[in-house]
């Protein structure tokens, strides 16, 4: 069977950490957000719950003064109206009570509904400003879901504790001066009897949450595992594969492992449960015994025994309400620090910096080097390359050399961690990086297969065009994308399987949409990473020479491990480990007979040996037919 998974031991998440000062702040940040949803709610809620409060002991007061009355009428001398009023008056507090409950019902409904948008607008706006780099960190990345997750709760969990408090504090001081009046310590005792069960409610509510918190990675993985046995992309490849008993196995250790920790807190928790409940069952009975003796000696009405029976059900509930209330917010501002931490994760301001007007004509990188945040080795070092207007570069190299970091650097993604970048001649750190990337259009080679029309997968390269059909046209006809159509709404044909309608395309037709969307924006820089992976022979022989159409007005960069194709660039880069090992046309790196013809030597020989009766290799994909021309 799978082991579970170890992880070091937890730290303590950042709110246990905070002062009382701090929490103090995070309490006024948390009812500064729940104002500015809804203030208008936030007051109705607040005003009907603390005033509904003060009603359990008017209703009280009230029974008992019924109850004295209905017992003085079996000695007569009591009418039938006066019982009537103060029934009228009883009838009345429990509409009373209807009434603001209603209302605090709904606005908390509508308050909810309202600081949900708030904080999930405000989540999406921080998550729209994060840099890539902060998406590849796996720590902001589990701070961004669990934010995300609990945004429908935890916020107003604060609000709505925070008012039930004082509304405790109302129902508590009101019937407890009617307690009081039974006996000095009939009301202590019973305050006390509430104690023991929400100190340990509380203690295991903490726990709970360090417990969830702690699970969150590996929940995150146990997800993953779940979604590779639904996936409708994935399906093929583990049925083939047979993985699929792998997969239940790896997620049910998981489940094992979540399993444990419950079963260890539930055990503990119920063992404590008990004892706490047997000690407030004695609290009660000894506060009970000291009424009974009043009674006993003729000191006390049977209104005032009403008033301590329905009193010690009111008490309890408003102490542990109340306790919990404080061990509520407790816990709810440990989610609000996790979410203002994600608040105040520092974003690169994509427009800081001086406005890029105009084409990228040049970019050369000198000496640069990269390092990914918390790791401890360089993907990237003393990388010098320059690349003009009308050239295209091609970067070649094993898996894992470092072809798409260059890339994310050269698109202003991630910033190099020594050297520089020129572009013009002008150090890129000058600009504006959302005005350079302006620039520039790619294909990733985990391009989007996003789940709307054809059109829309097409336009999003410039949300400004989207609804440009003619430029969509176009841009679908250079990328050999035509078969859209043909689909039975044309460009409006909703695409991929999520969602109803939708057609569903092959790897090919979405690459080929992908590139699409490359032409689509008109920029001075193109950059195809592995744009042909997906594309049948034909398709790339297609792309290849639309590549080519477009090289001599623009920059065009090309990673491709597929040397059919990286034999056309002007340029070639061979990246190993990180470094440029050799650079040069395809000829001069051909005559070198260093790595990059050793490569392609080793892949020509491939297709020759399939093909078996000595034609070119290079015809197998077209490239004869492109270099020829
Ligand atoms: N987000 C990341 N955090 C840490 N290391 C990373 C990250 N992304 C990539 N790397 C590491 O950087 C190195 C270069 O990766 P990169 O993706 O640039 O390679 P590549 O040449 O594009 O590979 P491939 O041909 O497989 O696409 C690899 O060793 C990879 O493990």
């Amino acid at each position: 069977m799978m082991s579970a998974p170890t992880r070091p031991a937890p730290t303590l998440p950042d709110g246990e950490r905070l002062s009382l000062r701090d929490r103090a702040h995070d309490l006024g940040r948390t009812l500064g957000l729940v104002w500015r949803a809804s203030p208008k709610h936030s007051l109705t809620y607040a005003l009907t719950t603390v005033g509904s409060s003060a009603l359990p002991a008017a209703n009280l007061y009230v029974g008992k003064l019924l109850l004295d009355e209905v017992a003085r009428a079996t000695q007569g001398g009591v009418t039938f109206a006066s019982l009537l009023s103060l029934l009228a008056v009883q009838v009345g507090l429990v509409v009373l009570g209807s009434l603001l409950s209603t209302v605090a019902g709904a606005s908390q409904q509508l308050l909810g509904d309202a600081l949900q948008h708030a904080v999930t607008r405000r989540i999406l706006d921080k998550a729209s400003a994060l840099s890539v780099e902060a998406f590849e960190n796996a720590e902001t990345y589990d701070r961004l879901q669990q934010a995300y997750r609990e945004v429908g709760t935890r916020p107003l969990g604060v609000a709505t504790q925070l008012v039930g408090l004082a509304g405790a504090v109302v129902t508590l001081g009101s019937v407890g001066a009617l307690m009081a009046q039974l006996g000095a310590w009939v009301l202590p005792l019973v305050i006390l009897a509430s104690v023991p069960g929400v100190i340990v409610s509380n203690r295991f509510g903490v726990e709970n949450y360090r417990m969830l918190r702690w699970q969150t990675h590996d929940a995150r993985v146990q997800n993953y595992l779940g979604s590779l046995l639904t996936s409708d992309t994935l399906v093929k490849e583990v049925r083939l594969f047979g993985f699929e008993s792998y997969l239940l196995s790896r997620w049910r250790a998981y489940y094992l492992g979540f399993r444990r920790q419950l079963v260890d807190i539930i055990r503990r928790r119920s063992a404590w449960g008990f004892g706490a409940a047997l000690l407030s069952a004695l609290l009660i009975g000894l506060a009970s015994a000291l009424v009974l003796r009043r009674a006993a000696a003729g000191q006390l009405s049977v209104g005032d025994f009403s008033v301590f029976i329905l009193g010690i059900t009111q008490i309890q509930g408003t102490v542990s309400g109340l306790l919990n209330g404080v061990s509520g917010i407790y816990q709810n501002l440990l989610y609000m620090r996790n979410l203002f931490s994600f608040l105040e994760l520092p974003t690169r301001d994509l427009d800081a910096g001086e406005e890029w007007v105009g084409r990228v004509d040049s970019i050369e990188f000198r000496d640069v080097g990269f390092r990914y945040p918390l790791t401890d080795r360089d993907v990237l070092r003393g990388v010098t390359f320059t690349v003009v207007r009308g050239q295209a570069l091609a970067l070649v190299g094993e898996n894992g050399a470092g072809k798409t970091t260059l890339v994310k650097l050269l698109t202003m993604l991630f910033e190099p961690s020594s050297g520089v970048i020129l572009l013009n001649g002008l150090d890129a750190r000058r600009f504006s990086p959302r005005s350079v990337q302006r620039q520039m259009s790619i294909i990733f080679q985990d391009f989007g297969q996003y789940q709307m029309s054809a059109r829309e997968n097409v336009g999003l390269a410039e949300v400004s065009r989207l609804d440009d059909a003619p430029g969509v046209q176009n841009a679908v006809e250079q990328a050999g994308a035509a078969f859209v159509e043909t689909l039975p709404g044309g460009l409006e044909t909703p695409l991929g399987r999520l969602f109803q309608g939708g057609r569903q395309l092959s790897g090919g037709q979405w690459q080929r949409l992908a590139l699409a969307r490359l032409y689509f924006r008109e920029a001075s820089v193109l950059v195809f990473d592995e744009p042909t992976a997906a594309l049948d022979a034909q398709a790339e022989f297609e792309t290849i020479q639309a590549l080519r159409a477009h090289a001599g007005e623009r920059i065009t960069l090309l990673i491709s491990h597929r040397f059919s194709t990286v034999r056309l660039a002007d340029h070639i880069v061979v990246l190993d480990g990180g470094v440029i090992t050799e650079s040069g046309t395809h000829a001069q790196l051909m005559a070198l007979g260093g790595r990059y013809s050793a490569l392609y030597t080793l892949q020509a020989s491939g297709y020759a040996d399939d093909q078996g009766k000595g034609r070119p290799a290079a015809d197998q994909t077209g490239i004869g037919a492109v270099t020829g021309d």
